[in-house]
């Protein structure tokens, strides 16, 4: 018997095995038989494990990024799954109320484990992670204590930190308001500086000027860095940031002259309502002068500003840290929906039975591939830009601490751009993996509904996408218009070659000639260069630049995102020249390199095409290519998912789990809801059984 033989024999029997464990099931709750007896501890994707042609292993550390790294992780997944505090199967079906004490109690027993197993920060960094339940800590740990950190002077920080560091006050980031939040010049909270008593008087004049949607501001918060336009003398001096108290550190009641609350439920059943997001407003709160974050500007005991050398953007700059860290948690977000999607897909069957043999796995259909293929393999592309971007960080990091601002203005843009890019993609990518798993991906035990709600203000928050993009292109016409006197850096370096990506054409002329990383980035890159110079091109036609830019922003747009795709796959193409171990590690995640970029192509052909950078044919070829690369996948789609490393716990999907055990699963969770602890609802005899006895005489319908 061939191997082909072999595989369907064993594919019958799985098949026949768990058809035997969901008759079982179903005996059990209609005829009295034992549930127990399903196929616990059979791996239903055992076969499809086989298949791998490569060591996952390796490949579980090539994505963690080092051995230390996935042993890291590793610890934390297994600490968070073994521990029924973190139970979260229940928490769609909870009240708000419920929902957030049951956040609280959960955020209080990491903490718990964060202080009596001594964990570092990275360790605590995986917690939360795994935990996998927004909650105030969030913008604790990622925004308030960055804030200080970043814009506070020497001293404020010695005073504040290690309050905030070991917990004795709770803060959150209080920036965004009722009537602005992308036009952060636009805030209306004003700080006037009093010179009698040497404080500043924090107000919220107008309806529009309450903060709105700080996250953990609702209930959690004691303190916030509170973002307020700057008054002295009568003068508006620019937004900064102050830190203000809120609440009593005894009793938790709001302080005089402060009105704090939760704006209301969001999007979704559990998922982001575990945050209080917050309203806040000011009645003249007076708060001492030294509570303003001064590392950038000091407003002296007189009533004097003083302009430290530390440029004004720098007052951005926790958005700076925060946008890079959502660039990590995409491709966080997009690999679980992923991992959800491909094992559901192997297990899934519809269609071409042959002679009463096993229909096919819907995963071998080459549509589903094409739709999910890409997914995973830009969720390998995120992964590597992500953690690029978390190298760029740490240098202007250390940068402007050594006062070093040169590279600012890249780190904005790939920031900006990158979150940008990610987050709308990932975004599309798991409501798309839903569809992949057809009606039961629509079920909250999927895990996708609430994956999906939980995700998708990440398009909106730190920044709307569309927003990013446009500082994004703001950066690109500024490199574009300087291009006669200054050499381009960092990720724009390929525009120092604008003579020749704007005249050199594709040479590509079979498919496997796009299995060629020059190919490859030099496609992007003539893409992208030739997008923004177009742009500039057309901005010169107008005499008022800002109207130019206003009138041309969707075209903007375009090409900021021509831009930011040439960063991921440039990204993806320098992590493969690196030393990766592991056998066929590296050649595996080549070609998850070229379906990416070749995707992307393929999407984007009408801006390969309409800048004359390829021919018809060159695109028809690369998707040619996109296909054959597919079938190169498919054996290894489970174990790549399978690299991620995730605990069931943490995908949070009887269509994800690890044993493939579906069936039975999503049947005896359907027995666990609560609307089926009693055979006859609640509500049926005085609303369903009184319409049952009507006797009308006639019914109009
Ligand atoms: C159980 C225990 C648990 C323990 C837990 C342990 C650990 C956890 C640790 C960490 C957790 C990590 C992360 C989690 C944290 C949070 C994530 C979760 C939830 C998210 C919550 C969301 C928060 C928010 O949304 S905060 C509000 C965000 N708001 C925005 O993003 C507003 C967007 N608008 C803007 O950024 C700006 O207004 C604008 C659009 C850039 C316009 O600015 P403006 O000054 O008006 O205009 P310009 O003229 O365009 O710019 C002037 C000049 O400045 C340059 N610029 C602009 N921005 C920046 C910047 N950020 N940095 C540097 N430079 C900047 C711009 O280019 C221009 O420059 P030029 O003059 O040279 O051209
Ligand atoms: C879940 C969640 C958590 C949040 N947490 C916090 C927090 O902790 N702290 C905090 O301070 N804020 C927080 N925010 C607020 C968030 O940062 C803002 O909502 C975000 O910055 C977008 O601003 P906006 O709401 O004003 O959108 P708007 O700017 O009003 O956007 C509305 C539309 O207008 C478009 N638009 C706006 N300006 C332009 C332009 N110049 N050109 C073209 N189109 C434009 C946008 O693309 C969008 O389509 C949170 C928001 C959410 C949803």
């Amino acid at each position: 018997m061939g191997l082909s033989g072999i595989s369907l024999l064993t594919t019958t029997y799985s098949l026949i095995l768990q058809h035997q464990s969901l008759l079982l099931c179903l005996r059990a709750k209609g005829f009295g038989l034992d549930l127990k007896k399903d196929m616990e501890g059979v791996d239903y994707l055992s076969d499809e494990r086989k298949k791998a042609q490569f060591d996952v292993e390796a490949m579980k550390i090539a994505w963690a990024g080092s051995l230390e790294a996935f042993q890291l992780s590793d610890r934390m997944a297994k600490l968070v799954a073994n521990d029924p505090a973190f139970e979260k199967f229940t928490r769609p079906m909870l009240g708000r109320k419920e929902l957030i004490k049951n956040t609280l109690r959960k955020a209080a027993h990491g903490w718990k484990l964060i202080v009596d197993l001594r964990l570092t920060e990275e360790e605590a960094k995986w917690l939360r992670l795994y935990i996998d339940e927004p909650a105030y800590t969030d913008l604790h740990w990622g925004m308030f204590i960055p804030a200080i950190e970043g814009q506070g002077t020497e001293e404020q920080k010695k005073k504040w930190l290690p309050l905030a560091k070991k917990m004795q006050i709770i803060g959150c980031y209080a920036q965004t308001e009722l009537g602005h939040g992308s036009n952060v010049q636009g805030l209306e909270t004003t700080a006037t500086f009093d010179p009698q008593t040497d404080e500043f008087i924090m107000h919220s004049p107008t309806l529009t000027s309450s903060k709105w949607w700080p996250g953990g501001l609702g209930k959690a918060s004691t303190h916030a860095v509170v973002y307020a336009r700057l008054i002295v003398g009568g003068e508006f001096h620019g937004v900064h940031g102050f830190i203000v108290q809120l609440r009593s550190l005894d009793d938790h009641s709001p302080l005089p002259g402060v009105t704090v609350g939760d704006i209301g439920m969001k999007f979704g059943n559990g998922a982001y309502n575990t945050m209080d997001n917050g309203v806040l407003r000011f009645d003249h709160v007076r708060i001492p002068r030294d509570q303003m974050l001064m590392r950038v500007s000091q407003v002296t005991r007189e009533g004097k500003i003083m302009q430290s050398d530390v440029p004004r953007q720098l007052i951005y700059g926790t958005m700076v840290y925060v946008r890079q860290t959502i660039v990590a948690d995409a491709s966080k977000a997009l690999s679980r929906a992923v991992c959800i999607a491909t094992r559901y897909s192997a297990i899934r069957r519809q269609f071409g039975s042959r002679n009463g043999g096993p229909e096919t796995q819907v995963i071998d259909y080459k549509t589903q591939q094409s739709r999910l293929f890409p997914l995973l393999a830009s969720a390998y592309a995120f992964r590597f830009v992500g953690e690029w971007l978390k190298w760029l960080y740490t240098d202007v990091k250390e940068r402007l601490a050594a006062n070093d601002f040169s590279t600012l203005p890249e780190a904005h843009a790939c920031t900006a751009g990158l979150k940008s890019l990610t987050t709308s993609f990932t975004a599309d990518g798991i409501e798309e993996c839903r569809k992949l798993c057809g009606g039961h991906g629509y079920l909250v035990s999927s895990g996708l509904p609430e994956l999906f709600a939980v995700y998708i203000p990440a398009c909106t928050y730190e920044g709307d996408n569309v927003v990013l993009l446009l500082q994004v292109a703001r950066f690109l016409v500024k490199t574009v218009s300087e291009l006669g006197y200054k050499k381009p850096v960092g990720t724009t370096a390929y525009m120092g070659r604008v003579a020749s990506l704007m005249q050199n054409n594709c040479a590509v002329q079979t498919a496997e000639g796009w299995l060629n990383p020059g190919a490859v980035v030099e496609a992007f890159e003539s893409r992208a260069a030739r997008m923004a110079v177009r742009c500039g091109q057309q901005l010169a036609k107008y005499e008022n630049p800002e109207e130019g830019f206003a009138e041309l922003s969707a075209d903007l747009v375009e090409a900021s995102i021509a831009h930011c795709q040439l960063i991921v796959v440039s990204k993806f193409i320098e992590k493969l020249q690196q030393d990766i171990p592991g056998k066929g590690v590296k050649q595996t995640l080549e070609v998850l390199c070229y379906v990416y970029a070749l995707f992307l192509l393929h999407k984007h052909q009408g801006d390969f095409l309409a800048t004359g950078y390829l021919t018809p044919k060159q695109a028809s070829l690369a998707n040619d290519q996109l296909r054959t690369l597919y079938s190169k996948v498919r054996p290894n789609a489970i174990t790549l998912v399978d690299s991620f490393n995730y605990t069931d716990h943490y995908l949070g999907s009887i269509l994800g789990r690890y044993d493939g055990n579906v069936y039975p699963k999503l049947y005896e969770a359907a027995w666990k809801d609560p609307l089926n602890d009693s055979d006859v609802v609640d509500g049926f005899y005085e609303y369903v059984q009184p319409i049952l006895k009507q006797k009308l005489r006639t019914a109009k319908l």
